[in-house]
């Protein structure tokens, strides 16, 4: 048995806490200064499961940090036109500096038609067509959540990205598009080259065999296998799926979308499920907030 402690692990979870406590010294030296402390609000319509442990954790996260906070709740019987009228309430609120509206919605509401109701200035997700522009074009935006999270942990874990070929799969306006964007774009903390796998890809183990990191965001249990990972790869993994499991108390097990038994003894780094990119994520929701409150992004 070996005694060595050293570990291809990246630890999320830490990073977000560092994040978080940056966060919490800027928003002790607002209230200091005698300023309003940053307010983030959450609409979430209906009862999934996923979705309220998301939302919770955001709150939580905002009172680690000292943000105001607030929950909307809503039933899932909700109309569009009742859902866009909250969202033009908190558009107007003075209080709230940022919200986000959970996704998924449910199907008779439009998520594009709610996304793009929310001020640009407020859309802390980073979803509205005007960030998601303004992060095409390199100009300064409020960035999605997840992907400039991804971005983060890689920088601060000290892996280099300049001119590493990495591979996304999965194409969604919330992940694989946006961080695949964001790998290309030409920063010190990217400059990737970058291929976009998706369902209609062709000879994908192939393609992610010539990946020097890979970012699996597909929403499948364990799809990357072993086979489809080249030796001392970095391994993001996206994925959060609840998969029944009757021997646990909640009922369910978290997965992940890498068959993590078989490639983390393969790559060089790879990032754990739970305790990787979702805690990652929440991080950069609240820095996002932190930006909107200073008007950073849109001069107030
Ligand atoms: N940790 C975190 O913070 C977050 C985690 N997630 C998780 O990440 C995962 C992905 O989420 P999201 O991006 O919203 O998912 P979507 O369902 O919106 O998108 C999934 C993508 O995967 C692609 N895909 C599906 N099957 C295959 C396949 N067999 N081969 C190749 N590509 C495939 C789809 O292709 P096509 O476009 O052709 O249909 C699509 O582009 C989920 O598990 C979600 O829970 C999401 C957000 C944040
Ligand atoms: N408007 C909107 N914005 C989002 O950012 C958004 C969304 N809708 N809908 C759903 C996805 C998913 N998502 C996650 C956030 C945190 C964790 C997270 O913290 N995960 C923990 C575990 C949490 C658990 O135990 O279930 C971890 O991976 O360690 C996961 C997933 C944000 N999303
Ligand atoms: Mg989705």
């Amino acid at each position: 048995m070996s005694l060595t402690t050293t570990s291809n692990l990246i630890d999320g979870k830490q990073t977000a806490e560092d994040i978080k406590a940056e966060i919490a010294a800027e928003v002790a030296a607002l209230k200091a200064a005698g300023k309003k402390v940053p307010h983030l609000a959450a609409i979430l319509v209906g009862h999934d499961g996923g979705s309220e442990t998301y939302v919770r954790n955001k709150v939580l996260a905002c009172e680690r940090v000292g943000f105001a906070s607030t929950l909307l709740r809503y039933e899932d019987d909700i109309t569009e036109a009742e859902l866009l009228a909250k969202v033009d309430e908190l558009n107007h609120d003075p209080e709230i500096d940022g919200f986000i509206v959970q996704l998924p919605l449910p199907k008779h509401i439009d998520p594009e038609k709610v996304i793009e109701a929310i001020r640009p200035e407020k859309d802390v997700d980073g979803f509205h067509p005007m960030n998601i522009g303004r992060m095409v074009a390199g100009l300064p935006a409020l960035l999605p959540a997840t992907p400039s999270g991804i971005v983060e942990l890689l920088a601060r874990q000290g892996i280099k990205t300049s001119g590493k070929h990495c591979v996304v799969i999965g194409r969604s306006n919330i992940v694989g598009t946006p961080v695949s964007i964001l790998l290309a774009k030409n920063l010190d903390t990217a400059n990737c080259t970058v291929t976009l796998c998706h369902s209609r890809t062709q000879n994908l183990a192939e393609i992610c065999r010539t990946a020097d990191i890979v970012v699996a965001a597909i929403g499948r249990p364990e799809f990357v296998t072993g086979d489809m990972v080249r030796p001392g790869a970095v391994v993001i993994d996206v994925g959060t799926t609840r998969v029944a499991d009757a021997t646990k108390k909640s009922g369910y097990v978290l997965k992940g979308d890498v068959n993590f038994a078989e490639v983390a003894p393969l790559a060089s780094a790879i990032t754990p499920v739970p305790g990787g990119v979702g805690p990652m994520t929440i991080a950069m929701l609240l820095l996002n907030t932190l930006r909107a409150a200073k008007g950073e992004i849109y001069p107030r």
